[in-house]
């Protein structure tokens, strides 16, 4: 039980300190606010939750990884840098997918209803 504290204190403290994971709140809660509108059916929710999921596992690893190297590593040193960018083109390659995952999965019953409303005015 106290593990998941820690847990929930860990993407607590990497909300505070990464601009990015408040972008990706923001994502999400629009993601979640467009899929109920949407009403989109329990598969596409599954694969919404999944690519979300996935976006916040590749941004909290990647600040581990960047907070690890900045303990180890202060100084400049060419491994340092290789491996923050090799974790934030993972993030970069997560995000990709997931907007394709969004495009994929909002983007038609998004179009139908923009359709819907425009020929009601
Ligand atoms: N100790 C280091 N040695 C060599 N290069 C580094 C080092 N620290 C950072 N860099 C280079 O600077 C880039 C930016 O590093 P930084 O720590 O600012 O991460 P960031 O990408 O700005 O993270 P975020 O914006 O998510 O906080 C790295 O991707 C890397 O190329």
């Amino acid at each position: 039980m106290a593990s998941f504290g820690y847990a929930l204190q860990g993407i607590r403290e990497a909300l505070l300190s990464e601009p990015h994971l408040r972008f990706h709140a923001l994502a999400t809660a629009a993601v979640v606010a467009l899929g109920f509108w949407l009403r989109v059916p329990r598969h596409d929710w599954a694969l919404l939750a999944l690519a979300v999921g996935a976006v916040w596992t590749a941004e909290l690893l990647n600040t581990a990884v960047e907070t690890i190297i900045d303990l180890v590593s202060p100084d400049f040193h060419p491994l340092a840098g290789r491996a923050k960018d090799v974790a934030a083109g993972a993030v970069l390659l997560m995000a990709l997918a997931a907007v394709v995952v969004g495009l994929l999965v909002l983007g038609p019953p998004l179009w139908a209803k923009a359709l819907a409303l425009s020929s009601q005015r």
